[in-house]
C-alpha cells in the first residue's frame, strides 16, 4: 500500500490564480488543508500537520496556531526575509525554520531598478499623462533623472544586493556598497563596486542608494533623519528590503521638506498603508505593495525549495535550507 502523504497547512491568502500554479507543487508531497478550512475544524487537523507553509505573515505563525499543531516539524517559509517569524520560539516547540535564500534575488533585483528607473524618468506619472484625453504632454513636467553614469549606492550586499551591482553595471552607473562584511576582489572588480565602510560616505556620495539589507535589530531605521540628512537633496530612496529598515516618519519629513528628491518603496510599514497615508499624496513617492518575489519564474522556484526544505524535515533528511540563529 502507497504511504500516505504527510499533511500541509498553507495559506489561501496568495489568492486563487497565485495558488494554482503552485498548489500542483505542494500537493506532489502533502496532503494540503487551507487555513481557513482548518479553522473550522482545528482538533481534527491539527494532530496531523507536520509542516506548515508560510508567506510573509500568511498564516501567522503565532503561539496559538503552533500550539494547536502538536505534530508539527517544520514552519517552512517562501522568501528569504523571516523577520516575521520568531525563530528561537519556535524551535523551542522541536520546529524547525526554513526559507528560500538564492532563488528570490534576481527577480527581487530586478524590482530594485524597476522602481529606480520608474521614480527617474516618471514613467507612472508618463503613463496616466498618456492614457488620460485631457491631459497635454508637456515634456517639462516630466522632466526625469539621468541614470547613466550617476551614483548608485547599495546598502547591504548579500545575494540582492550583488545582482543590484550587476543591473547598475550594465546602465554605467559608479557603483558604491556598504556591508558588514567586505566583497571579495573579484566579486568588487566584476562590477566596478566601490566598499564605503563608512555608510555615510556612500550617503553622501549617491544619487540613488538602495536598500537591500535584512531587517534584524541592528538594521531597524538604520536610515531615519541623521542619514537621510546627509543624502544629496537631489538622491533618491528606493526600499525593496523591509519597511522598518527605514524610520518613515523621518522619511516623510525628507520628502516633504526637500531634503531628498524622491523615494521608491516596495515595503512600508505597515503593509499596506492605512488609505489616508500621508505617503500615498506625495508627488515624489511610488510605491508597489511588497512584490519584489512575485513573478510565475519566482514564485514557482520559492514553492519548490520550500517543498522540498519541508520534506527533507518530515523525512529527516539533509535540509537545504535550516534558519540557523
Ligand atoms: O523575503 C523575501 O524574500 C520577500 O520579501 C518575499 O517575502
Amino acid at each position: 500500500m502507497a504511504e500516505e502523504k504527510p499533511w500541509a497547512l498553507f495559506s489561501e491568502v496568495g489568492g486563487e490564480g497565485y495558488l494554482e500554479g503552485v498548489i500542483g507543487i505542494m500537493k506532489q508531497h502533502f496532503q494540503l488543508i487551507c487555513h481557513k478550512d482548518f479553522l473550522k475544524n482545528p482538533l481534527v487537523y491539527g494532530p496531523k500537520i507536520q509542516a506548515l507553509f508560510v508567506w510573509n505573515c500568511y498564516p501567522a505563525a503565532e503561539p496559538s496556531l503552533l500550539t494547536s499543531l502538536p505534530s508539527l516539524k517544520v514552519v517552512a517559509n517562501g522568501g528569504v526575509g523571516i523577520d516575521h517569524l520568531d525563530v528561537s520560539y519556535i524551535n523551542s516547540l522541536g520546529v524547525k525554520v526554513t526559507n528560500t535564500p538564492g532563488v528570490v534575488s534576481a527577480a527581487t533585483a530586478d524590482m530594485a531598478m524597476g522602481l529606480l528607473l520608474a521614480s527617474a524618468r516618471k514613467i507612472v506619472e508618463g503613463h496616466l499623462i498618456s492614457v488620460d484625453p485631457k491631459t497635454t504632454y508637456l515634456p517639462s513636467s516630466l522632466m526625469g533623472v539621468e541614470v547613466s553614469g550617476s551614483t548608485l549606492g547599495i546598502i547591504g550586499m548579500g545575494n540582492i544586493g550583488y545582482k543590484i551591482a550587476q543591473r547598475g553595471k550594465g546602465f554605467d552607473m559608479r557603483i558604491l556598497y556598504h556591508n558588514r562584511t567586505r566583497r571579495c576582489l573579484e566579486d568588487e572588480e566584476a562590477v566596478g563596486a566601490i566598499y564605503c565602510r563608512n555608510m555615510d560616505d556612500l550617503l553622501k556620495e549617491s544619487d540613488f542608494v538602495v536598500l537591500a539589507v535584512n531587517l534584524s535589530p541592528e538594521t531597524k531605521h538604520l536610515i531615519g533623519h541623521r542619514e537621510l540628512a546627509l543624502m544629496k537633496d537631489t538622491a533618491t530612496l528606493v526600499n525593496i528590503s523591509r519597511g522598518l529598515v527605514v524610520d518613515q516618519e523621518a522619511l516623510l519629513k525628507a520628502l516633504q521638506s526637500g531634503v531628498i528628491q524622491a523615494a521608491a518603496l516596495d515595503v512600508t510599514y505597515p503593509e499596506p498603508l492605512p488609505r489616508d497615508h500621508p505617503l500615498l499624496s506625495l508627488p515624489n513617492v511610488l510605491l508597489t505593495p511588497h512584490a519584489g518575489t512575485n513573478t510565475n519564474t519566482t514564485v514557482r522556484k520559492m514553492v519548490q525549495l520550500m517543498v522540498e526544505n519541508a520534506v527533507a524535515v518530515v523525512k529527516g533528511s539533509q535540509v537545504p535550507n535550516e534558519v540557523k540563529l
